[in-house]
């Protein structure tokens, strides 16, 4: 079984083995050989030890120059690689040096897609030492423009592709991919990547991009993630209009066609790879992603990163800043530009984390958050033509327009950008947040850079430095008045990466929203004083593994606690589990 061997030099535990065990002490049949009746087709897999020329091709084992000269005799490598032999250390090295040399951030994040198809171990452990220098280029905002541009630098696929004409044969398609045993499956149709609209089968770089921080951020193994993009077709009509998009040139199906497709691929999914598979919804548009969610959440392992991770994320941060704003979360008023999933999400989970922390009823709690959406404040006497997920933040208000009279009208302590639009927190508005504040919080989340709602030298600028600012994509510090004001990045990466570890080491059956609660109090617990002196209300993402590993074990405590842990017995030590479980990216030697 050449996976199971390959999981064995990945690290993989013995516990991990055993637990792909039958019952009667069988290995499970994961090729679904056994369980094929004579009339059934089944994929001829084959394997063999990879060596000489196809061993450097491959991107799970080839180390380049760092082949040793045992390895090159016993490979059949002499003669392939020139005579130097390199540590891992030194190669880094050069692919930074190299990576430096680009001036074009583009041109950075297609020679990181080149190295994970070289060399993966190198890959990541480029991605985990550099981690704050190269997150902007595997994730947002660059990872945005390759999006946009990604039938014109498309080279080799990444992930798998299930489109229209995939119907009725979506079981058969997981099947060709190589992995077996997947544990975390990242999906889009790509119709609201970031806040760049629909992208359709473009969108490709944001699953991939996604798992690849699951790994590098969470320890989760590679070989276990797995990238998919559902294609529709598009509305997008310069998509639709340009000979190199690489997806189905036809307008979006909806409606039962959507759901149809949708519903076999989530079946697919479970008879493939079982219960326990976790399914990341990402960059779905609201008119789906709410309903998928709903549908699913109670026969699969589902999570909507852009709902769920979102408001786990800006919670954790909301959190942090009690101790530089003062109070509790109940004494604050917040107000959101923009209404769907992100801003809907977070305070859906605000609210809630207000109940949870005070005797105050959900309806109540609700009370102190309200949102604008495209047409205005969300009052109300709007409430009949309101989507269902608007329709609890419809209070009672007169009617406001702009944000600016709402931010007059509503007075609130905390203005939280959730719209997809850019330069939407204006100078008069974040001087009304000043001057309502003496430190007022403003979180511009939208994605990538181009989108943010205002700049990081925007907010300390316009609020003479007084403003507390995080940010969906990052910003370099700013210098304003002798001062050096170091933003948060208030971006879901924090949390599902952790999160997903916490569910797969626990083996857990389903998403619970506290489990989400526990996510988010673990990462408040991680900002430390330093990072308070600066302004920071997130810990720097240097130290992200040691907070994945905290918020892995908060989760799993948490779904321990609620009876949806299924791995037993319970580690004792969550926290050194979740450290035992992470993939390192060191090379392994090869006999
Ligand atoms: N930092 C992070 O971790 C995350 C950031 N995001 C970012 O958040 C943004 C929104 O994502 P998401 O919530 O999923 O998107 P949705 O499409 O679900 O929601 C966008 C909301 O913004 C409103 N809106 C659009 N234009 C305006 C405007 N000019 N004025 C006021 N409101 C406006 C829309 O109004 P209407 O309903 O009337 O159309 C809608 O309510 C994206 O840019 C995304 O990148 C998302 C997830 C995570
Ligand atoms: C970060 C993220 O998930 C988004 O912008 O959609
Ligand atoms: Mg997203």
């Amino acid at each position: 079984m050449e996976s199971t061997l390959k999981e064995l030099t990945n690290g993989e535990s013995v516990l991990d083995i055993k637990d792909k065990c039958g019952v009667a002490g069988g290995v499970e049949d994961i090729y679904g050989e056994d369980r094929a009746t004579e009339d059934q087709t089944i994929t001829p897999w084959t394997f063999s030890v990879a060596s000489g020329y196809s061993l450097l091709r491959d991107p799970h084992y080839n180390k380049g120059l760092a082949f040793t000269e045992a390895e090159r005799d016993a490979h059949y490598l002499r003669g392939l690689l020139p005579p130097t032999v390199s540590s891992q250390q030194l190669q880094e090295k050069k692919v930074m040096h190299n990576l430096r040399q680009y001036q074009v951030p583009l041109q950075r994040y297609m020679a990181m897609m080149d190295l994970q198809e070289r060399n993966e171990r190198l890959f990541y452990k480029l991605l985990i030492d550099n981690v704050e220098e190269l997150l902007p280029v595997v994730y947002t905002p660059t990872v945005g423009e390759a999006c946009q541009k990604y039938g014109g630098i498309f080279r080799r696929p990444q992930g798998l592709f299930i489109s229209l004409k995939e119907k009725g044969k979506i079981l058969e398609v997981l099947k060709n991919w190589p992995e077996k045993s997947i544990q975390v499956i990242v999906v889009t149709d790509g119709e609201r990547i970031l806040g760049l609209g629909d992208l359709g089968c473009q969108g490709m770089g944001i699953p991939v991009g996604k798992l690849s921080l699951y790994t590098a951020l969470g320890g989760v193994r590679p070989s276990v993630c797995l990238p998919i993009t559902i294609d529709v077709g598009t509305n997008n009509q310069k998509l639709l209009d340009d000979e190199f998009y690489i997806g189905l040139k036809q307008k979006r199906a909806t409606g039962q066609e959507y759901a149809e497709l949708l519903e076999e691929f989530m079946s697919a999914v479970k008879q493939n790879y079982g219960e326990k598979v976790l399914i990341q919804f990402e960059d779905f548009a609201n008119h789906n992603a709410f309903e998928l969610l709903a549908k699913y959440r109670t026969t699969h392992l589902v999570f909507n990163d852009d709902i769920q991770g979102t408001a786990s994320v800006v919670l954790a941060g909301l959190i942090a800043s009690l101790k530089l704003l003062g109070g509790t979360l109940a004494d604050h008023t917040f107000l959101f530009l923009g209404a769907g999933e992100a801003g809907t999400g977070i305070a859906e989970l605000i609210a809630l984390e207000i109940t949870r922390k005070t005797s105050v009823p959900l309806e109540e709690a609700r009370k102190k958050i309200w949102l604008v959406d495209s047409k205005g404040l969300i009052v109300s006497s709007r409430v009949e033509s309101l989507q269902h997920f608007k329709k609890p933040w419809a209070h009672d208000h007169e009617p406001v327009k702009e944000l600016i009279d709402a931010v007059k009208a509503i007075k609130p302590t905390v203005l939280i950008g959730t719209s997809g639009v850019g330069k939407t927190f204006t100078k008069e508005v974040v001087e009304a947040m000043a001057s309502l504040n003496p430190k007022p919080l403003i979180m511009a989340l939208s994605n990538p850079t181009s989108q943010a709602e205002c700049t990081a030298e925007e907010a300390y600028t316009w609020s003479k430095g007084h403003a507390i600012f995080a940010s969906g994509s990052p910003f370099d510090p700013v210098e304003f008045e002798g001062r050096t004001f170091v933003s948060g990045q208030a971006n879901n990466a924090y949390v599902f990466p952790g999160f997903g570890l916490g569910i797969i080491m626990s083996g857990t059956i389903r998403v619970h929203d506290d489990m989400l609660l526990a996510a988010s109090e673990a990462l408040a617990s991680e900002v430390t004083e330093d990072d308070y002196l600066k302004g920071r209300i997130y810990p720097p993402f240097t130290n992200i593994r040691k907070i994945s590993a905290h918020i892995a074990a908060e989760v799993a405590a948490k779904a321990y606690e609620l009876g949806l842990a299924t791995r037993l017995p319970r580690p004792s030590d969550l926290v050194k589990y979740a450290e035992s479980c992470m993939y390192t990216p060191l090379y392994r030697s090869y006999r």
